[in-house]
């Protein structure tokens, strides 16, 4: 289907994330639906992450004054108006030919930050130039630590105001999906910050965290932490944060859900550090699941580069504004007026 056959987008048809997918994979190339809507091998773990949202029960509270509803949040000296992010997601030239330029437009309308791909398709110079919100960017480290400290120093010399590493992907996972499509670029979409391939960085350790803390002048965040144990390295090796994320099922499959693996880190990490959650947030019960188990901000992934592709820039916004409201909705109906108030006692527990 050719998009100038199409009607043009009616972003006032879209009640919930849910109704995005199918109006977005019909403005998509079957290549980008399956990049972008595929997790590795069987998919459980795609599957677990939503199953584990919804097999959690909420415990309302009656008779609270939520006339004056609070979502503001600070995180690393950033003052957030609600605790929902644009997850880094590659590629955003594929989903949209505005590309990472609508995301970041997007993003500014709805005052969110938006964590950029290292494997952006526009230069980070253009995006800073659009941005009206805050920037973040997302780290694949190569080898190379030259290269690595240049795209550093680049990315903080265009704002970004923080660095998340990712941690989860020495290499990429088993994309059978991508594999029948033949997942490729098509001509003329580059990655201008990974000019080659990708070569993933198969020998990262912990002494890379060491010595990128010497390099960045913005807070670190670890990306990709399932296991309390690399939690707790994690605070050992002083990072700023960590983001719980099995990377939306699409490195190892059958790792468990984001929202089964944080009560766990939460415990672990005790208050140390901020906890940020990502995969399978989709409804604004799923933010106020994932505060109350401890994690301080979630980041979305998928429904904003369904958002990007349905509707460009004001896709994005729409997706955010939903989250947002439904966020509100979730606090005002289980009687919790600030992010403090949502705290373990709004989980339903059955031996209770
Ligand atoms: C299409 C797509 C591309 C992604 N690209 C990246 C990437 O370049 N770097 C990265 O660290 N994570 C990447 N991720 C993972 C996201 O940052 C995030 O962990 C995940 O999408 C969150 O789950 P959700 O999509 O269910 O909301 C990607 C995810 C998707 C869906
Ligand atoms: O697709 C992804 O999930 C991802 O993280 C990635 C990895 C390598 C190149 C581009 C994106």
């Amino acid at each position: 289907m050719n998009s100038h056959q199409q009607a043009p987008p009616d972003l006032s048809t879209l009640v919930n994330l849910f109704d995005l997918e199918p109006l977005a994979a019909a403005r998509m190339t079957t290549m980008a639906y399956e990049y972008v809507a595929s997790g590795a091998a069987d998919e459980f773990t795609v599957r677990w992450n939503r199953q584990a949202f919804d097999a959690i029960r909420l415990n309302p509270r009656v008779l609270v004054d939520v006339s004056q509803l609070d979502t503001r949040l600070s995180l690393f000296g950033q003052e957030l108006p609600y605790p929902i992010l644009i997850a880094p997601t590659a590629f955003h030239k594929i989903m949209h030919p505005d590309g990472e330029l609508a995301t970041a437009r997007g993003a500014g309308a709805a005052s969110a930050t938006y964590v950029i791909s290292s494997f952006t398709t526009t230069p980070l110079d253009d995006i800073a130039r659009v941005a009206s919100g805050p920037l973040w960017f997302q780290l694949y480290m190569s080898n190379d630590r030259a290269y690595t400290r240049d795209l550093i120093q680049h990315a903080e010399a265009q704002g970004c105001r923080a660095l998340c590493v990712t941690v989860d992907t020495p290499v990429l996972g088993a994309r059978n999906r991508q594999q029948r499509v033949g997942f490729a670029l098509p001509d003329g979409i580059t990655t201008p910050l990974m000019p080659n391939a990708m070569a993933p960085s198969t020998s990262l350790t912990w002494h890379d965290v060491a010595w990128l803390k010497s390099v960045a002048n913005v807070p670190i965040l670890l990306k990709g932490i399932l296991n309390p144990d690399d939690a707790e390295l994690a605070v050992q090796a002083g990072v700023a944060g960590i983001i719980v994320s099995n990377h939306s099922g699409r490195n190892l499959d059958t790792v468990p859900a984001t929202i089964d693996a944080l009560p766990r880190i939460t415990e672990r990490v005790a208050g140390r550090i901020p906890i940020l959650l990502d995969g399978g947030i989709r409804r604004g019960t799923d933010v106020l699941k994932a505060i109350a188990l401890g994690a301080s901000a979630v980041l979305v992934g998928k429904p904003i580069c369904f958002g990007l592709a349905y509707g460009g820039a004001a896709g994005v916004t729409k997706v955010l504004d939903i989250l947002r409201d439904e966020l509100e909705l979730a606090m005002a109906l289980t009687g919790r007026a600030t992010l403090a108030d949502i705290d373990e006692s709004v989980i339903w527990r059955s031996n209770r």
